[in-house]
């Protein structure tokens, strides 16, 4: 019997990449960018190709990960910042590392998840680039489900004492060679920039490539969203509270926070406002490390048109004193991190 018309399934007419739709992978939009075929192009793609590689094996086992042993959950230790290591920041971490193995590509990686770089030795003669990288940012959404981040940037290395203390990964971000992130929501996604616009792309897992889906995004320069976690209001200083009640007695603010601030900083990348975490009384320096967190999403969200301050100087322009060093942060839009400035800087 033929089934009623209300019980026939909708067509699916979304099973397929729309046939009109250029297939860009990723490093070949890489090449595209530099329109080159220069040795540092090619290193540049093959790199990115490698950090899409890591994305999908880290989103390829989030996604099964309840139905696995031993992939959620703590593993007992402590890393470097203090806090109890997940058994997800360890594979993560591991995978990053496991990429770059006989790339040729790069000599040095440096995680928040190590307390010194870590160098690939038969690398080293001929890979001339440093990987900084946060394995999985938003530890905390992991056992339920929520969305989760990678966040890289690569620079050249300008030392190769392998015992060094790598004091070349203390400059400025301006000295990002390339930045992004790695979003694992109900997609996973891959946002970079090479100084040359921001551009994302969408995994598409059963032909296991990131195809381009958005060229050249640009940041609304005002946008209805404030992103901080509330619950350390009376932690603040007084011109971050100000600002919060700022928001609160004026029209049309919404709030948003996940716990993951790349799964954040890209709603405000594509919709407009600000996300911020302020340096609280127990910690006046905040909580995000500069050199694997806050300035590859600065280099991001600025190639987009957007901003990033401590509040007093622009993340990009800030000189770690050490690897694991953590910054304030305010970025997004521009008029909505000139109005944290204002707060900080005038108090209004
Ligand atoms: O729970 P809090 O203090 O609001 O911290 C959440 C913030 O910490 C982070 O999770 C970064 O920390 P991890 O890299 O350790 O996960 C951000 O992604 C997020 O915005």
């Amino acid at each position: 019997m033929a089934a009623s018309p209300e019980l026939e399934l909708p067509i699916d007419d979304t099973t397929d990449i729309a046939l009109d739709r250029d297939c860009t992978t990723l490093s070949r939009h890489v090449l595209q960018q530099l329109q080159s075929f220069s040795p540092e192009a090619q290193d540049l793609s093959a790199i990115m190709n490698r950090i899409a590689l890591a994305g999908k094996l880290i989103a390829r086992r989030l996604s099964r990960a309840g139905l696995m042993e031993g992939v959620l959950g703590f593993t007992g230790d402590v890393n470097v910042q203090g806090e109890s290591v997940k058994k997800m920041d360890v594979y993560a971490n591991d995978v990053f590392i496991s990429v770059f193995k006989q790339s040729g590509l790069v000599c040095r990686l440096a995680s928040e998840e190590m307390e010194k770089p870590y160098y690939i030795p038969e690398n080293c003669p001929i890979g001339r680039y440093t990987l900084l990288y946060d394995p999985i940012d938003g530890s905390s959404n992991t056992d339920t489900n929520l969305s989760l981040g990678s966040i890289f940037a690569i620079r050249q290395q300008e030392g190769s004492d392998l015992n060094g203390e790598a004091d070349d990964l203390l400059s400025p971000g301006r000295k990002q060679i390339a930045a992004g992130y790695i979003l694992y929501g109900p997609s996973t996604m891959l946002v970079y920039t090479i100084g040359k616009g921001v551009h994302s792309f969408t995994l598409d897992p059963s032909l296991g490539e990131f195809i381009l889906t958005e060229e050249n995004i640009k940041i609304p320069d005002h946008g209805s969203i404030y992103s901080v976690n509330e619950g350390n209001f009376w932690q603040w200083d007084e011109s971050i509270r100000e600002y919060i009640r700022y928001v609160h007695r004026t029209e049309g603010y919404t709030a948003r926070y996940s716990g993951a601030m790349v799964s954040d900083i890209h709603r405000i990348l594509l919709q407009g406002g600000v996300f911020l975490y302020p340096g609280t009384l127990p910690k006046p320096e905040g909580k995000l490390r500069l050199l694997y967190e806050s300035a590859p999403l600065a280099y991001v969200l600025e190639q987009a048109g957007g901003r990033a301050t401590t509040g007093h100087v622009d993340i990009l322009d800030v000189v770690a004193k050490k690897l694991h060093q953590r910054t304030p942060l305010i970025i997004g839009s521009p008029k909505d991190v000139a109005k944290v400035e204002s707060f900080i800087q005038n108090g209004h």
